[in-house]
C-alpha cells in the first residue's frame, strides 16, 4: 500500500474508503456554508485537502453514481486529473444536470479519488503504422 502525504486541517474532511473493497476514497465538501446548485449551474467545491502524489502516479477525481442517478449531479470535466506536482487544494467542479436544486453541506461526500500509475512516453515519428485487423474502423463500425 502506497503512502501519500496529505495536508488536511479538519480531520473530518479526511477522505476515506467507505468499504473494504472500495476503489475510491470519497472526497468531502470543505465549504464553510451550504451551497445550492441550481439546474444547469456549475460550482467549484473545495475539499480542504492538499496532497503530494509520488511521480508516476496520478489522482483521478470521479463522480459518485448515487448523486448522478438520484440528483443529476456530475463532474463538469468528466474525470478530473490530479498531477503529481500539484500542491494546491483539490477542488471538484460539479454540475447539476437535474431538474431540481441540489444543496451541499460541509462534509458531504461529493466525488471520489482513485490513484493510478501511468506511463510516460516519447513520440517515435514514422510515415506508416503497422497494419491491424481493425484498421481505421472505429466509432461503432463493428455494429451496435
Ligand atoms: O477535478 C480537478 C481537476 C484538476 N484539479 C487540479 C489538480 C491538477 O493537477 C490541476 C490542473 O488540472 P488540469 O491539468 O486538468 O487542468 P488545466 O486546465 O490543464 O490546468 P493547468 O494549466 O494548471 O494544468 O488542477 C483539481 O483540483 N480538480
Ligand atoms: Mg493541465
Amino acid at each position: 500500500m502506497s503512502k501519500i502525504k496529505i495536508v488536511c486541517k479538519d480531520q473530518t474532511l479526511l477522505p476515506a474508503y467507505e468499504t473494504a473493497g472500495a476503489a475510491g476514497m470519497d472526497l468531502k465538501a470543505g465549504i464553510e456554508t451550504s451551497v445550492t446548485i441550481k439546474p444547469g449551474q456549475r460550482v467549484l467545491i473545495p475539499t480542504g485537502i492538499h496532497i503530494e502524489i509520488p511521480e508516476g502516479m496520478e489522482g483521478q477525481v470521479r463522480g459518485r453514481s448515487g448523486l448522478a442517478v438520484k440528483h443529476g449531479i456530475g463532474l463538469v470535466n468528466g474525470v478530473g486529473t490530479i498531477d503529481s506536482d500539484y500542491r494546491g487544494e483539490i477542488k471538484v467542479p460539479l454540475i447539476n444536470w437535474g431538474q431540481e436544486d441540489f444543496t451541499i453541506n460541509r462534509g458531504d461526500r461529493i466525488a471520489q479519488l482513485i490513484f493510478c500509475r501511468y506511463e510516460k512516453i516519447a513520440w517515435e515519428s514514422v510515415d506508416l503504422l503497422n497494419q491491424s485487423f481493425r484498421g481505421t474502423g472505429g466509432f461503432g463500425h463493428t455494429g451496435k
